[in-house]
């Protein structure tokens, strides 16, 4: 493991801000809000413990609790982007809902302004860590609110120097339909943001995805339940293919939410036997209580998988993030420097 945090570089390609809060940052929050009185244990789903997908939703909950205002979003994001960069992630993309609070006086659009501000704090402590922002479409507020934030993201496409890249579409897949949002992501997409689509969470999502996959996205979340093997189908798994777009891959949140059974049956092996572009990612480090060194262990271990093929693996997701050419190509140099020195 050690090996893997000094020496791989790795993009983090699909991260939750409040998903991602460490158990540091975790103590600090309990600390200023003691009268909610919230367990630790409560925000967290520890090694060898298993939720619901439901109670895993409830996580996110008591979270959205604790960080409520301008502050907490400007310390949980710092703090997080600070991990992710100690775990030796060079380029992350962190993913976000924009949410308002009366209580605190926070709108969404400040809480955009308050992460990116996060990410221009970084940058100028020399944190070794390009960043990005997706805004999170939670698909549980349904159609309208879907509309607002793609246009709200829209907005700050245009201001914030190329730090928003795109949207994402997250929340419970139990609830709500993709069609509904189909206006709103199309929108988005016609706009240049790129998408990051939850997709196949669940066995039922088989109709939703097979409309969401004729957008096309640029990138699919988890996609657990594609492949026929698993109840998907043959027509799902053309369109991934023809359109060759990459698949998330979160094998830790899968087992802690049950969506997959076992590490060995993960979804992971399916696609990379077909030479198919996967990334290792997070989903949510702090719930989940990992970092993307132990994903890509994880994988490595599960699978059997060579130095050579692991450092393909991260090496492959730059083609597969939403950066700009340029810093593709830089990302790309970083790599070409450091092989030597793990590959040898
Ligand atoms: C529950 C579970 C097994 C999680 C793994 N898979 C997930 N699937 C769908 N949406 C998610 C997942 N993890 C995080 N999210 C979304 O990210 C939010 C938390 O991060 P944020 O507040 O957007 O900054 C959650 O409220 C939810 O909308
Ligand atoms: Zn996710």
């Amino acid at each position: 493991m050690e090996t893997m945090k000094k020496y791989y570089q790795k993009p983090g390609l699909h991260a939750h801000l409040n998903g991602s809060v460490s158990f540091e940052t975790m103590e600090k929050l309990i600390a200023r809000k003691p009268h909610l009185n919230i367990k630790h244990s409560m925000t967290a789903i520890r090694n060898g413990q298993h939720r619901t997908l439901d109670e895993c939703f409830q996580v996110f909950k008591v979270i959205h609790q604790l960080v409520d205002s301008e502050e907490d979003i400007l310390m949980v994001a710092k703090a997080v982007i600070q991990e992710f960069a100690a775990d030796g992630v060079k380029y992350l993309e962190l993913r976000s809902t924009p949410r308002e609070e009366t209580k605190t006086g926070l709108s969404k659009r400040r809480y955009i302004e308050s992460a990116i501000e996060a990410i221009r704090q970084c940058k100028q402590e020399d944190v070794d860590i390009e960043v990005r922002f997706l805004v999170a479409i939670d698909r549980r507020n349904g159609p309208e609110v879907a509309m607002e934030t793609v246009k709200l993201a829209e907005d700050f496409m245009l201001s914030s120097d190329g730090l928003i890249v795109g949207l994402d579409l997250s929340g419970d897949p139990t609830v709500g339909h993709g069609k509904d949002l189909l206006p709103a992501l199309q929108r988005a997409k016609n706009c240049g943001l790129k998408l990051a689509l939850h997709l196949s969470e669940i066995p039922s999502q088989k109709e939703e995805s097979e409309l969401l996959l004729d957008l096309p996205p640029d990138r699919i979340g988890h996609g657990t339940f594609l492949h026929p093997e698993v109840g998907g189908s043959d027509s799902l798994v053309d369109k991934v293919c023809k359109q060759n777009i990459p698949i998330e891959l979160c094998l830790t949140s899968n087992v802690k939410g049950q969506t997959v059974p076992s590490y060995d049956k993960h979804h992971f092996q399916y696609w990379y036997e077909r030479g198919h572009p996967c990334v290792l990612c997070t989903d949510d480090k702090g719930v989940f209580c990992t970092d993307l060194s132990q994903e890509y262990q994880l994988a490595a271990s599960t699978f059997g998988l060579s130095q050579e093929a692991v450092w393909h693996l991260s090496q492959q997701a730059i083609q597969c993030s939403f950066a700009p050419e340029a810093v593709k190509q830089q990302l790309e140099q970083k790599w070409a420097e450091l092989r030597p020195r793990v590959l040898n």
